[in-house]
């Protein structure tokens, strides 16, 4: 009996060495599996890579890559190659898809610039990314008020200074840079990365639509994820960002006498345009930013609790946003209320008035046709066809009740739809991971203010997830003066899609 006892006992302390052993190589395999990947080496590669980036981005800054100004428009084309070239010298498959022209307010047409797509590698069984960012920018002169001249990347306190340093030219340097680093060490790309660069989103991404509905069957086939990286961060602290508002951009325009007229002569004789104008836009939203077009605030979808607890955890400091912008005093006090109606609230902003005087001098003119120029910035669950109906509906009645003989047109001119992505898809788990372990924290969840309009279509068309995975810091100045990237974000954002693309290719689906 003792000897049996004495015989399991044995078998189990060897059972339970077995056991021992096999944990020891699976935590063993773990560890080496996860140094496996050589971020070190290609961390050191970028860090030692620093001024080259830089000069990168000094050439891509020297070109006045401005899609606003058709006299500009030989700088675009030349932006287009050049960064079709630099995919080439990358090994990849480069496409420069023609988009057709664009007729300008002259009536003469000129041809938009290309779209460049590019395929670097093909392996069935990776994932595929799809990096989609613009290298066009907004306009800028020196006289404007940029303290450097604007197309000349100047580095000041590891400040660079440049229109289109952060939006988009840095980020999408920072991509092509992160493949390049895997190349460069010989290392086998995580993913099969295509490139997806346009000339035209700041004026609107003319011809876009139309080639993502285009290539749906071919370039974006074989994609499974896109990745864009067109915004910035709301804090010193690393974001990504899960959504986007909409814009229904408005023209009111009221017509009434043939000509303009004295107002010493005419005034008081005349119902003005310009007063039932204004009249019509003040109906648009009260002074504490309640929007009162009816219908409207009915259709934002409820602001759960799980939402208002992921607001109240986001890093972002009240005081600094009103010293950045430079006000006494804002609509809301609180964090939650003022993230919320930054992000995910409707707003109305009365954008101007063409028609209007509006130069130096007193003149006293009455202004026989004006344009009021409004945009109401929407989120889910708003419809722009819907909003478009409640706006012009709204400012008719608004406008017949002043009983005047002027004529009323309203023209919603934009309705690009506002962009949700759900934060526990895998693609937020990844950028979870990367920015962790580049930045040794957990990246806030943010949401844009602003709009990509380019995102829901990428969304509806190719029925692909997204994720927008900023690296521009949150005081960067985009489309305004001093337009600058950091040193820091650009080069730590390069870290950060070098491990992003490792974390891609380890989700399973
Ligand atoms: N950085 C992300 C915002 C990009 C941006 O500024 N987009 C424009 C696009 C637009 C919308 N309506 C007209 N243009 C914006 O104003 O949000
Ligand atoms: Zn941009
Ligand atoms: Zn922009």
């Amino acid at each position: 009996m003792e000897c049996v006892k004495t015989l399991t006992t044995s078998r189990n302390n060897e059972r339970f060495h077995r056991q021992e052993e096999m944990l020891a190589v699976i935590f063993l395999a773990i560890i080496l599996g996860i140094n496996a990947h050589p971020f070190d080496e290609l961390h050191q590669y970028v860090d030692e890579h620093v001024e080259d980036y830089v000069q990168a981005l000094r050439e891509w800054v020297a070109v006045e890559s401005d899609s606003s100004d058709a006299t500009k428009r030989p700088d675009l084309h030349r932006m287009m190659d050049m960064t079709a070239e630099k995919l080439k010298n990358m090994g990849g498959e480069v496409e420069m898809v023609d988009i057709g022209s664009q007729e300008l307010p002259d009536g003469t047409t000129i041809p938009l610039p290309k779209v460049v797509t590019a395929q670097i590698g093909k392996d069935s069984n990776k994932h595929t990314v799809c990096i989609y960012g613009h290298v066009d920018v907004q306009p800028a002169k020196k006289e404007d008020g940029w303290a450097t001249d604007p197309y000349n990347l100047t580095d000041i306190d590891g400040k660079l200074y440049g229109r289109g340093s952060s939006d988009n030219k840095a980020p999408v340097l920072a991509w092509m840079h992160a493949v390049e680093a895997y190349q460069a060490l010989d290392l086998d790309l995580p993913v099969n990365v295509k490139f997806l660069i346009e000339g035209m989103e700041e004026t609107g991404s003319n011809g876009l639509d139309t080639m993502i509905v285009a290539k749906r069957d071919t370039f974006f086939s074989d994609v499974d994820y896109i990745i864009i990286s067109d915004c910035g961060w709301l804090s010193r602290k690393p974001a990504l960002t899960y959504g986007t508002r909409g814009n229904c951009y408005f023209f009111a325009e009221v017509e009434g006498p043939k000509q303009d007229l004295h107002s010493g002569v005419y005034g008081g004789t005349v119902i003005e345009p310009m007063t039932d104008l204004i009249g019509i836009l003040d109906s648009l939203i009260s002074p504490n930013g309640k929007i009162l077009v009816p219908g409207i605030r009915e259709a934002v979808a409820p602001f759960s609790d799980e939402e208002w607890k992921m607001y109240q955890d986001i890093d972002f400091n009240i005081e600094t946003f009103k010293s950045k912008i430079g006000v006494s005093q804002l609509m809301y006090n609180n964090k939650v209320d003022l993230l919320s109606h930054r992000w995910r609230h409707p707003t109305v902003s009365i954008h101007g008035i063409e028609g209007a005087f509006s130069a130096s001098g007193s003149k006293t003119v009455i202004p026989a046709k004006v344009t009021g120029k409004f945009s109401i910035r929407q989120v889910p669950d708003m419809d722009p066809a819907m909003v478009k109906k409640q706006v012009t509906d709204y400012l008719n009645s608004v406008f017949g009740k002043r009983k005047s003989p002027n004529k009323l047109k309203v023209t919603m001119i934009i309705g690009a739809k506002p962009w949700l992505a759900d934060t526990k898809h895998a693609l937020y788990e990844a950028g979870r991971a990367a920015v962790k372990r580049v930045f040794q924290m957990e990246p806030d969840l943010i949401r844009e203010g602003g709009t990509i309009p380019i995102a829901q279509t990428f969304q509806d068309v190719t029925g692909k997830s997204i994720i927008m995975l900023p690296i521009g810091g949150f005081d960067d100045g985009l489309h305004s003066q001093n337009e600058k990237m950091n040193r820091y974000n650009y080069i730590e954002g390069t870290k950060l899609f070098i491990s992003y693309l490792h974390e891609v290719a380890e989700i399973k689906e």
